[in-house]
């Protein structure tokens, strides 16, 4: 089988000691799908990551005159090459250590936007640390940070999140999956490009790592997109005393839960919806959204909620 897998934040962590340790436990899941004969592309987010790098280069720019300031595109490209390399190294590793040598690689890759995309004027994507209401405030007073609270977990700066149309590197992914590498692309959702001409131009936002896994999963022609997070199964009334863990949901029932108000929208609601996307763009593509550990028993259907047609 051809999956496409979408890594959250709990695979990567916050600093770079951090994500270095967490790396180790994120190949092992991702080897084991490898070990079974699947082709596997592996995908992943950057929302606290991409924080840190813009947050870290403006500070610096405003208080040391030799360093410049760094543009927004550019700290997301700098993302994927922070994650990428301590990916690719902890899944060679793994994959040297069960005794294989398959190529592991990290694609620079840049998703086409629409420039006019309403999400530019209507930042939703939550990015960098988590602060309390009064330090946010505080950094929208000095930084003019645009902040929301983010589904109950503290608040944050927000940036415009995109939909992504197309992967520039389609081809380059496509030729080296094609011939058995195992390749880390769409990093972070990939850098956000706007086309004009022959001229790719990058633009200050932070496309879902979800939708830009879902993309890139049409592109290939995979037959499973796994959404891996820090939760086993999605549940109805989450959080609440008559939360229900679902087995499988049809995208009628995924439409209807939905409307119920049953996933939040800066956590849940894109997985939902890219997994239902996936599912509906072909007969046979099933998605599965699980627990890092737990994405080998949720292929063999043992746990995990699957999103089916
Ligand atoms: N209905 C729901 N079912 C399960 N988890 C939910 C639901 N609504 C919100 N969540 C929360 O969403 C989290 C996943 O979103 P998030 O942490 O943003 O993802 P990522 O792993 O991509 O960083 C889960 O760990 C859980 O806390
Ligand atoms: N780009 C992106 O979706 O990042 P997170 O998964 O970290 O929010």
């Amino acid at each position: 089988m051809r999956i496409v897998v979408a890594l959250g934040g709990n695979a990567l962590g916050k600093t770079p000691q951090q994500q270095l340790q967490l790396v180790k436990n994120t190949a092992k899941p991702i080897v084991d799908l490898i070990e079974k004969g699947n082709e596997v592309i592996i995908a992943h987010g950057n929302g606290p990551q991409v924080g840190m790098i813009n947050l870290a280069m403006e500070t610096a720019s405003k208080t040391d005159a030799k360093t410049p300031e760094m543009p927004f595109p550019e700290c997301g490209a700098m993302s994927q090459g922070y994650i990428g390399y301590h990916l690719q190294n902890a899944i060679r590793e793994e994959l040297l250590n069960r005794g294989s040598k398959k190529p592991v690689a990290t694609i620079v890759t840049q998703v086409i936007v629409d420039k006019d995309d309403p999400a530019f004027k209507n930042p939703t994507k939550p990015i960098g640390a988590f602060y309390t209401e009064e330090e946010a405030k505080k950094l929208t007073k000095e930084k003019n940070y645009i902040v929301k609270e983010d589904a109950g977990r503290g608040w944050r700066r927000v940036v415009p999140s995109p939909i992504p149309v197309d992967v520039a590197e389609k081809e380059t992914v496509k030729t080296l999956v094609d011939n058995g590498h195992v390749v880390i692309t769409v990093g972070g959702g990939g850098i956000p490009v706007i086309s004009e001409g022959n001229r790719l131009v990058g633009v200050p936002a932070v496309i879902d790592k979800d939708f830009a896994s879902e993309k890139i999963a049409e592109i290939l022609d995979a037959d499973y997109l796994i959404i891996l997070t820090a939760i086993e199964k999605v549940a109805i009334n989450f959080g609440k005393p008559n939360q229900k863990e679902l087995k499988e949901m049809t995208i009628a029932e995924a439409e209807k839960y939905i409307e119920e108000g049953h996933f939040a929208p800066g956590s849940m609601l894109p997985k939902v919806r890219a997994a239902m996307k996936f599912a509906a763009s072909k007969k046979g593509r099933k998605s599965l959204i699980t627990a890092l550990e737990k994405a080998e028993e949720g292929i063999e259907g043992k746990t995990g909620t699957i999103v089916v047609q």
